[in-house]
């Protein structure tokens, strides 16, 4: 039997809990979310058939505030999975003081064997099946992996058509024209530089002369929206990036890659090839094809996994060699995995504070929505820059003060905070159990 992702999410929890004064009550209700939709969107595809996708949405927690959280389209898409996704999400923007809850959302399907059309059909039918769910006080989606602003716009449009006012506020990561916020297309990518750079900066501060120099080389898995954003700043900031991929498979040079080539190549023909571009023209250059298992055991300074989650498993923990780890995706390393990486003198640093760039900058344009008053590309950056750094030093002390991994430290930091707003609250238990006298 497979192993549900969320009992093994869960698990991270359990190793945090002995840090931070909880009551217990506050900790059994973390174990479970709030509320699982299950829904069936019938879908008209292009050749006039019917197609019914299966499709969820899952609040885990509200305590802290209306709940948050990105819609996944991928064939993949488990109701075990969105709910370790919304599980994922209360922590991280507990860990960030995002007063959101945390949420997921998910469609059962693989995107690119849709039409335009019938992309716009299912992502509105979607919205159809959930619009009772969700609302700008309640639940917010957002984008997640093979979904995008252009899709969010659609869902935007759907709710507001349903509700019959304009709804900016109910979606983030939507289209700048339709209300969406500058800087939220790239902030995952760029939140997650401004934590490395914070955390290499402690670890420079942290080692003595005797070892060896700063990191310098990188290797991607995922050039998506995430991952190519942050292979693009650490390119910039003169790290060599030796090797990327796709869901196809990957690309490396020990020499190092050209990352504003390949992010043009792709752009144009949706590959990632190992590209040099000169102006308008593009010429490959010399590489190795290699597969993603290969890419997770190269042997470099940063690893940075931008895909999906569970690549790196107790089945192959024992090969990687980078020094850090940096989770840009959600759940890529299981608990089991930790633990030997944890053995080898690995360093990781969690996805609930490395990606939390993308929600914070979805709460800024929530902010900027309900406000009316719009925020220029610098003023998005410096506020994800001062909020996302503010918890990598806390995470990072954290981690020094109790001496446990860079992880736990982010539950710790994060359960603080949330255990704060569920014993302020109260647990409701008398309420719940009916007992109201
Ligand atoms: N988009 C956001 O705002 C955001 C924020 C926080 C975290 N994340 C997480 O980052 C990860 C990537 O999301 P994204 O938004 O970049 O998605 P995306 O759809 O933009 O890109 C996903 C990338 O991963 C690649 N991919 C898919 N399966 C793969 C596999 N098995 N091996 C290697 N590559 C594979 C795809 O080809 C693509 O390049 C996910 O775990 C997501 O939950 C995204
Ligand atoms: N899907 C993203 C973004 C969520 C959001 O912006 O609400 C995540 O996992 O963090």
């Amino acid at each position: 039997m497979t192993k549900s992702l969320l009992t093994d999410a869960s698990r991270r929890l359990d190793r945090a809990l002995k840090y931070v004064t909880i009551s217990e009550d506050a900790a059994e209700r973390l174990k479970a979310p709030k509320a699982s939709l299950k829904v069936s969107i019938p879908v008209r595809m292009d050749d006039g058939s019917l197609k019914v996708f299966e499709g969820y949405r899952v609040h885990f927690d509200d305590t802290r505030g209306p709940t948050k959280g990105g819609i996944r389209f991928h064939p993949q898409v488990t109701l075990d999975e969105v709910q370790s996704l919304a599980f994922w999400m209360t922590f991280k923007c507990a860990a960030l003081n995002i007063p959101f809850g945390g949420a997921k959302g998910g469609v059962t399907l693989n995107p690119k064997e849709l039409s335009k059309a019938e992309l716009e059909r299912l992502s509105r039918g979607y919205i159809d099946a959930i619009a009772n769910f969700i609302g700008p006080d309640t639940d917010i989606p957002a984008p997640d992996v093979y979904t995008n602003p252009m899709i969010m716009g659609w869902m935007m449009d759907q709710y507001s058509i349903i509700r019959q006012q304009r709804s900016p506020a109910v979606i983030t990561g939507k289209p700048v024209a339709l209300g969406g916020s500058l800087g939220r297309s790239t902030a995952t990518g760029t939140g997650a530089f401004y934590v490395l750079e914070a955390m290499m900066e402690h670890l420079s501060n942290k080692r003595s002369g005797k070892q060896p120099s700063s990191p310098k080389t990188v290797a991607v898995q995922g050039f998506g929206n995430a991952g190519a954003v942050v292979a693009r700043h650490l390119f910039d900031a003169g790290y060599t990036i030796v090797a990327v991929s796709d869901s196809r498979g990957g690309i490396y040079t020990p020499n190092g890659l050209d990352i504003p080539s390949i992010q043009k190549f792709k752009a144009d023909t949706r590959s990632v090839k190992a590209v040099y571009c000169d102006g308008s023209v593009c010429n490959l250059v010399e590489h190795e094809v290699i597969t993603n298992d290969t890419l997770l055991s190269l042997d470099v300074d940063i690893l940075i996994p931008a895909a999906l989650e569970n690549q790196i498993t107790a089945a192959n923990a024992d090969a990687i060699q980078a020094r850090y780890i940096f989770e840009v995706a959600n759940g890529p390393i299981s608990t089991d995995a930790d633990d030997i990486l944890e053995a080898k003198g690995i360093t990781v640093f969690p996805d609930i504070l490395v990606n939390a760039g993308g929600v914070t900058v979805s709460y800024f344009e929530w902010v900027q929505n309900r406000s009316g008053l719009y925020w220029t590309l610098d003023e998005v950056n410096q506020r994800l820059k001062k909020q996302i750094v503010a918890a990598a030093d806390t995470i990072w002390h954290i981690a020094q003060t109790h001496k446990t991994s860079v992880r736990t430290a982010a539950y710790i930091h994060a359960l603080n905070s949330l255990g704060a707003a569920m014993d302020a609250r109260g647990t409701r238990a008398d309420y719940v159990s009916g007992n109201r006298e």
